[in-house]
């Protein structure tokens, strides 16, 4: 580890070493913390607390306090809120980039990027509280009406990922908060600044206190409470599938309702009638934004026989222009992977490619840079049988199937435990019916490598999870049906 990472902040102090408890910026009772570096070269950001178990339920007691009188207050005071949380979140949008990428590795653009799209989130939900319209159904007896009602399911559990360390936050709090219930947050441990940013912010904007706690710490008894008290009525976590399993299992016999966004195994496919440029275009930004580190990348690029010669070539061509270094330069389209365990997987995929005869056409090595940079890769020759196409990578590697036809491609992309995102490019109207309709994902991109904002519902089928996220279906995770039988009228 080399020396301690100075931020150049316009407003220094939304870098916090705190964790935020109903309302109150605390450390551990014991003393003890978890170091946060920075992916570029390991330097020590800050120390965050450990909190234990213990810290974590008073936290959801006061979360349940809160909760009831948040409840209470109209969908408009709720929206209001989140929207002076949105604007200062726009406000502040350099220095939480900053402190983004300086935690994460991600270029600064993109993690601008992340932060002002995924505010986006707290602006809909704000404006879809106002319309959590409830439901009058004639009832079967004439002195008798049925009315549903749509209420907060309570006390909500937060659990994100390193990889968007700031939008991931944004997404969950939106829909919560603007349905009526409080979250507790537990953020990665190689990521929490973001989050902790994000928490000061809504403390300015006036999100009561214990409406929106942080607790940074050891996942597992911080898991194992969410799980287990019964004051939490939901979690919602993203992240990877195994983990995201062992929750709904630890859940199970509380009934907690579970929205999971797991992992992915996204095919790309490219038809012969596709426009190549866009094509290619379209592989970049799914493959390579945030060194490949989504979980909605193109894992697998699917390429019809008589174009994946041409494909190939301007992949390689626009891939040669990524440049690598660190998040914070000018120029710089590559970060670090998040850390050696990430190196090592892109490693064990390549090898697993070559040792079954497919072909390395760019990268496939660590990039001089050292550290955890990794050469963008490009790999042809790749087979349904090799771990690339089983397993998310999760790191800059682009490997290419050619195919026959629409069947033998359909038949491919859906052979996965996976079904979160997945893309195609064609021209043929009827083409992008029939594909779109056979592919088992919960999101299709057609001619677009980008598919997530905040009107459209991201999430996916099969293990790669449960619940959808943004949209007007994002805030039905958050909330309960009551009918209420109307007699004597
Ligand atoms: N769907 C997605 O967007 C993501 C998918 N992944 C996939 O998962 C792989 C591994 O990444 P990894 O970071 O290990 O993912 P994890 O699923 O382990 O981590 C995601 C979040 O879950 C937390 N967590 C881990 N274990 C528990 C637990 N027992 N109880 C409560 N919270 C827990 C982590 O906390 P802590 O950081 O403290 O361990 C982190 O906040 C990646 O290579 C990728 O394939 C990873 C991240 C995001
Ligand atoms: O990895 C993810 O969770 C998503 O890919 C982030 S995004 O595509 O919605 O920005």
């Amino acid at each position: 580890m080399t020396d301690r990472r100075t931020l150049a902040l316009k407003d220094p102090a939304l870098l916090v070493d705190k964790a935020f408890v109903e309302g109150a910026w605390i450390a551990a009772p014991d003393g003890k913390s978890i170091a946060v570096t920075d992916p570029f070269d390991g330097a020590l950001i800050a120390n965050v607390p450990d909190l234990g178990r213990a810290v974590v339920a008073e936290a959801i007691d006061a979360a349940a306090a809160a909760q009831k009188l948040w409840a209470r207050r109209t969908a408009k005071e709720r929206a209001q809120v989140l929207k002076r949380w949105h604007d200062l979140i726009i406000e502040n949008a350099d220095d939480l980039a900053l402190i983004l990428t300086t935690e994460q590795g991600k270029p600064l653009a993109e993690a601008k990027g992340e932060v002002v799209s995924n505010a986006a989130y707290l602006e809909w939900f704000a404006e879809e509280a106002k319309r959590i319209d409830g439901d009058i159904i004639p009832g079967p007896n004439a002195g008798q009406r049925i009315m549903v009602l749509k209420q907060p399911v309570g006390v909500c559990a937060a659990i994100t990922p390193w990889n968007f360390p700031n939008g991931m936050i944004t997404r969950k709090a939106g829909p919560a908060l603007a349905a009526g219930c409080s979250m507790i947050l537990k953020p990665a441990s190689q990521t929490p600044l973001s989050a902790l940013a994000l928490a000061l912010l809504a403390e300015r904007a006036g999100v009561p206190k214990g409406v929106f706690s942080v607790v940074t710490g050891e996942a597992k008894p911080i898991g194992l409470e969410f799980c287990h008290n019964p004051k939490i009525a939901k979690i919602t976590f993203t992240g990877s599938t195994g983990v995201g399993r062992w929750l709904m299992k630890e859940a199970a016999d509380g009934i907690k309702r579970l929205s999971l966004e797991l992992g992915g195994n996204a095919p790309f496919i490219v038809f012969d009638d596709a426009d190549l440029d866009a094509a290619v275009e379209g592989a970049m930004i799914s493959k390579f934004r945030n060194a490949g580190q989504t979980c909605v990348c193109a894992n697998r690029i699917y390429v019809q026989e008589s174009v994946a010669a041409a494909f190939t070539e301007k992949l390689l061509a626009k891939v040669s222009g990524l440049s690598l270094g660190r998040g914070t330069e000018a120029g710089v389209s590559q970060g670090p992977l998040i850390d050696e365990k990430a190196v090592a997987k892109m490693e064990e995929h390549v090898a697993d490619v070559v040792a079954r005869g497919g072909v390395v056409l760019s990268g496939g090595k660590r990039s001089a840079l050292g550290g955890t940079f990794f050469e963008p890769t490009v790999v042809t020759g790749v087979t349904q049988a090799m771990k690339v196409a089983k397993e998310e990578t999760f790191a800059p590697l682009a490997p290419i199937i050619s195919f026959k036809d629409e069947d033998d491609v359909i038949a491919m992309a859906n052979d996965s435990e996976f079904g979160l995102a997945s893309y195609f490019y064609a021209k043929d109207m009827a083409r992008i019916w029939r594909v779109a309709e056979a592919l088992e994902a919960g999101m299709v991109g057609v001619n677009t490598g980008m598919i997530a904002n905040e009107m459209a519902p991201f999430g996916g089928i099969k293990q790669s999870g449960t619940g959808r996220e943004g949209s007007k279906y994002g805030i039905e995770g958050f909330l309960e049906l009551k009918y209420v039988a109307l007699g004597g009228i």
